[in-house]
């Protein structure tokens, strides 16, 4: 039998917030290796599975995950040597039930998630073919997504002061994936000018956009709206606007703290409502609490139909949150994060339940990310329809990208 699990090696590499990470290599009997690293959020949900971190934190750098990388290379190891790594169910199921709790804190989605996508590349290698191809088989690998490209940053991902953490284009008017990157760079470069002309600063958050410090989410969209004009594109035709408000962040006793008023969930739809009345706004994500699912169903009902809702936080890629969102017809869409959860067999579960019944996917990097482009492949193979993977601007967000334009080409 080919693939057989020899050996795990795992590491500890820097993410883009300069944290330490885990980077995971499978190597198989016949030396072939497969490599991933996983990502960090920092908007993380309540319900997302454990990223198992060192107690105490290293001297100059965040806390390290050297605990993870014992578990990968010792009871992982001696669970799965000699497995397939084509099994990938078994593979899973195995690390699940070894590691015994509901949220994967005993071993670490992060250690866990790791070798899970790390087999799935040492799978593509020993048949050398690509992770796409593999992931997707004959009926998958067919379309490319959508970028969200983030262009200005709020929230928990700057210091902008901005209350919304994701501004966001959608270039649904580009003909091919390198025209939508085309048109993400002619926007933000617009953009950048139309910043610094008015004196605001052109730094970047943790996902590559601007983060100046306006007083206003709908000053942000007004900046947006005018790049996209100054780029030759039309707003709403060819480009339009997605936004993540990341509402947990700014939930607190029943309340939403924005932008100085302390707002119900009937007044954040009101706001949402008022706001896709003005602005090409298609898409809109973690609009309320994570918690707050009576105002999820309101939101659903007043906007649903219009607008793409996506379920972030309150679904954290999980296939049970999701059944029950799809009950009660909370959200339309649905964020996918494989270390929301801890393994791909898992991640392609949800994604299998939401276009069973209808619901859209964003495929999604996280805010501390790595040059590893997974993801990119997984967008293919799912035939996801959107991915959000950051600005144009920064190389770990880039690596998704431009894995995109690759794959664009191999499939025409
Ligand atoms: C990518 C996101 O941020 P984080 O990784 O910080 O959760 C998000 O909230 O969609
Ligand atoms: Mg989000």
């Amino acid at each position: 039998m080919q693939g057989l699990i020899k050996q795990i090696k795992g590491r500890e590499i820097l993410d883009s917030r300069g944290n330490p990470t885990i980077e995971v290599d499978v190597i198989t009997i016949e030396g072939v290796l497969g490599r991933a690293a996983v990502p960090s959020g920092a908007s993380t949900g309540e319900n997302e599975a454990l990223e198992l971190r060192d107690k105490e934190p290293k001297r100059y750098l965040g806390k390290g995950v050297t605990k993870a990388i014992q578990n990968a290379e010792g009871e992982i190891l001696t669970q799965l040597q000699g497995l397939s790594v084509f099994n990938q169910k078994q593979i899973d199921h195995s690390m699940i039930s070894l590691d015994g709790t509901e949220n994967k804190s005993r071993l670490g989605a992060n250690a866990m998630l790791g070798v899970s996508l790390a087999c799935s590349r040492a799978a593509a290698a020993t048949l050398n073919i690509p992770l796409y191809q593999y992931l997707g088989g004959i009926q998958g690998s067919r379309s490319l997504p959508t970028p969200l490209f983030n262009i200005i940053n709020g929230g928990a991902h700057a210091d902008s002061g901005i209350d919304i953490q994701e501004f966001m284009i959608v270039p649904h008017g580009a003909h091919s994936f390198r025209e939508a990157v085309r048109f993400g760079a002619e926007v933000y470069y617009q953009l950048k000018g139309l910043l610094a002309e008015k004196d605001f600063v052109t730094a970047v958050g943790d996902e590559g956009g601007f983060a100046p410090r306006l007083d206003t989410s709908e000053e942000a969209i007004q900046f947006i709206i005018q790049a996209i004009e100054a780029a030759g594109h039309r707003p709403g035709i060819d480009i339009s606007i997605a936004l993540d408000p990341a509402a947990s962040e700014f939930f607190d006793g029943g309340y939403y703290h924005f932008e100085g008023k302390k707002l119900q969930s009937k007044e954040m739809v009101e706001y949402y409502k008022n706001l896709a009345s003005i602005y090409p706004i298609v898409s809109i994500e973690d609009g309320l609490d994570e918690q707050d699912w009576d105002g999820w169903s309101l939101l659903t009902q007043q906007l649903g139909e219009q607008l793409q809702l996506v379920g972030d936080d309150i679904f954290v890629t999980n296939s049970r949150f999701l059944k029950k969102g799809i009950q009660e017809h909370v959200a339309n869409a649905i964020l996918i994060k494989p270390n929301q959860i801890g393994t791909l067999t898992e991640t392609l579960d949800t994604i299998q339940e939401a276009q069973k019944a209808g619901y859209g996917i964003v495929m999604s990097h996280r805010s501390a990310d790595t040059e590893d482009s997974f993801i990119s492949d997984l967008a293919v193979a799912t035939n996801s329809g959107q991915i959000k993977a950051g600005s144009v601007a920064r190389s770990e967000r880039l690596s998704k990208y431009n894995q995109l334009i690759r794959i664009e080409e191999q499939l025409s």
